[in-house]
């Protein structure tokens, strides 16, 4: 989308759930935004900050020291109102207020909808996938998601020393919503025997008992078992486990650990490119799109296109994990 207005201001938000690297995003914005010489405008709290009017002016001094920093200064929330199409109206009106031409928006799909039907309303609003779960379509990454799936290796690096000295099974649920990418970079990386994605469809006989029985019967003491939340519940798991293979079995629920901590490198180069092009997207009046990564390299799309795509699990890791975790 064009406009043809001139862009002097554009706001920046964070929504949805918070995730390591939307700080690097945020410094990015408002750093190329005052560097072409566009005036930035921090929106707290999601959408609801902006219907709120929790609105403050952004200086390059704002975002200094927060380019290692987890979680969002700017806050964030998930505001029901703005679902609705008179909080979508508000949130124009709100824009117009306070001098805002363009927006903005770091967060996962759910928030995507919403710049969707902002744009729509005629404030053109960019995309920046942040989300750990690393669930939008159109994006082979997203920001936090490196840097989650990192914590929780080392979690279940951890939870293998325990479950090795007890000879037991440790099952591991690990977030993701309902995208199986973190469970199965996280089992691949620490060699769990099954990898339970909610993308893949699983027998419990054939893919977990068997698979437990079978490496039990070429000398595996103690299993890791992976499941993504979007599975079902890891506790029923273990409990599988235990009363058909009488093997002594863990749950561990990571949960909200996988969200926080310091970014990754990876995250925040991600973050700080993906933050400069979509002031770059703004600042040419192009607005309704979502800045992705595609084959490594960063692209964009209209959000339309973006929310309308399908993203598959990677299935060839998956059998890898599968062939070798014997
Ligand atoms: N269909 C929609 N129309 C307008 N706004 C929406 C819509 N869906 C979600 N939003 C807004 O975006 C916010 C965040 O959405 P959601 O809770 O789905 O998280 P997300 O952005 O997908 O991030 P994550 O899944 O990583 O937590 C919602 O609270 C709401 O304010
Ligand atoms: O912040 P809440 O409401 O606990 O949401 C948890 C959800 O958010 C995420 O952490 C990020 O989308 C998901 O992995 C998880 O399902
Ligand atoms: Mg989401």
């Amino acid at each position: 989308m064009h406009t043809d207005k001139e862009i002097k201001t554009i706001g920046v938000l964070t929504s949805g759930g918070d995730a390591p690297g939307m700080n690097a995003a945020i410094r990015a914005v408002v750093r190329t935004a005052i560097s072409m010489g566009i005036k930035v405008k921090g929106i707290m709290r999601g959408y609801s900050g902006l219907l709120n009017e929790e609105i403050m002016d952004m200086s390059i001094r704002s975002v200094s020291e927060i380019i290692q920093r987890g979680g969002t200064i700017l806050y964030t929330a998930r505001c029901l109102e703005f679902k609705e199409m008179s909080g979508v109206m508000k949130g124009k009106e709100m824009c117009e207020k306070h001098g805002i031409d363009g927006l903005v928006v770091i967060g996962g799909d759910g928030s995507f909808r919403g710049a969707q039907d902002l744009s729509n309303v005629g404030v053109p609003c960019v995309g920046v996938p942040g989300t750990i779960d690393n669930d939008i379509a159109c994006s082979e990454y997203t920001i936090g998601y490196d840097t989650a799936m990192n914590t929780a290796m080392e979690m279940v690096d951890k939870l293998r020393d325990t479950a090795h000295s007890h000879e037991r099974c440790s099952v591991v649920e690990v977030m993701g919503r309902r995208a199986g990418h973190i469970a199965l970079n996280t089992g691949i990386a620490c060699g769990a025997c099954v990898i339970l994605v909610p993308e893949k469809p699983f027998d419990p006989q054939k893919d977990l008992l068997d698979r437990i029985r079978y490496s039990q019967s070429v000398g595996k003491r103690h299993f890791i078992v992976v499941v993504a939340e979007g599975v079902g519940s890891a506790g029923d798991i273990a409990g599988l486990i235990q009363n058909t293979l009488g093997i002594d079995s863990r749950t561990t629920v990571l949960g909200h650990v996988q969200r926080g901590g310091s970014p990754t490198l990876r995250d925040r180069v991600m973050a700080t490119k993906m933050g400069y092009r979509a002031v770059e997207l703004l600042s040419q009046n192009i607005g309704n799109r979502v800045v992705a990564i595609q084959k490594g390299e960063l692209v964009d799309f209209e959000i339309n296109e973006a929310l309308a795509m399908q993203k598959t699990i990677d299935e060839r890791l998956l059998n890898i994990g599968h062939a070798i975790s014997i």
